[in-house]
């Protein structure tokens, strides 16, 4: 996949890996890109999550405690990769799992599963040295955090260091659903593209059609993290696809 996977205006979905299970969470991520999300961020479950709210911790434990690794994991992306060729898959993780691998392995792998980029939570761009290496040798996307709280200085050495995307927090916090799109997301975006030219995601408590349309007004996609994971929880594993889809479906005709 070319690095430029996200296009204007995008829907990301994250799915937290393995809840309520692998396969369950194959279904569940073909029928959202088939809905019209762009770009999966494929979450693999942590047992000591950062940033999470109560959703996406409920979603990991779950997932953990079912014995998901991040090997399999990679094997999921492999598996979307080849059902869907063109949709873009952002591999999502803490950098703990990952170091436990070995940032040459882990890239090596995530490039051989086919996913376009890597996120990870907890890796700061000043010591991302060894893993722009690695994600440069291998083709992929690195996607950095940029946060309201984050000084001008910081912002552009993200902007600089990213590819694909950047996500914009859209708030200080965790993640979670809220009745609106933070008031401090349009200026990070506005911040953010003094210092690049591509395309600005927002996540943070996003969770509906109207608030799509607020972040389209402003940025170039919208994430959305735990309201998936929430219907998820809510439908149970033999409608959760099906629910994702209508779900994904309505936030784009919004
Ligand atoms: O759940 P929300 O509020 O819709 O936010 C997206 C988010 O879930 C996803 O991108 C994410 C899940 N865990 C994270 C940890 C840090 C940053 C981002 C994330």
């Amino acid at each position: 996949m070319p690095i430029d996977f996200l296009k204007k205006p995008g829907v990301v979905a994250y799915l937290t890996a393995g809840d309520p299970d692998l396969a369950t969470t194959r279904d569940i991520a073909l029928a959202a890109i088939d809905a019209g999300a762009d770009v999966i961020e494929l979450g693999v479950p942590f047992s000591d999550p950062l940033a999470d709210g109560p959703v996406i911790q409920r979603a990991s434990e779950r997932a953990v405690a079912r014995g998901t690794r991040l090997s399999d994991v990679l094997g999921l992306a492999k598996e979307l990769r080849a059902a869907r060729p063109e949709c873009g898959i952002v591999l999502f993780s803490y950098l703990n799992p990952v170091v436990k691998m070995g940032m040459r392995s882990f890239c090596a792998a995530a490039k051989a599963a086919g996913a376009d980029g890597v996120l990870l939570t907890d890796m700061i761009v000043e010591e991302a040295g060894e893993y722009l290496a690695e994600m440069s040798t291998n083709g992929l996307a690195p996607v950095f955090l940029a946060a309201p709280t984050s000084p001008d200085a910081r912002l552009k050495a993200i902007g600089e260091a990213s590819k694909g995307f950047v996500y914009a927090i859209s708030r200080v916090g965790i993640t979670g659903t809220q009745d609106k799109v933070a008031s401090d997301a349009p200026e990070l975006v506005a911040r953010l593209r003094k210092y690049t030219e591509l395309p600005i995601a927002v996540g943070f408590g996003i969770s509906n059609a109207a608030h799509v349309k607020a972040v389209g007004e402003f940025a170039d996609a919208a994430i959305i993290g735990s309201a998936l994971v929430a219907l998820i929880e809510k439908t149970g594993p033999a409608d959760a696809a099906k629910a994702v889809g209508e779900f994904i479906r309505g936030l784009r005709e919004g």
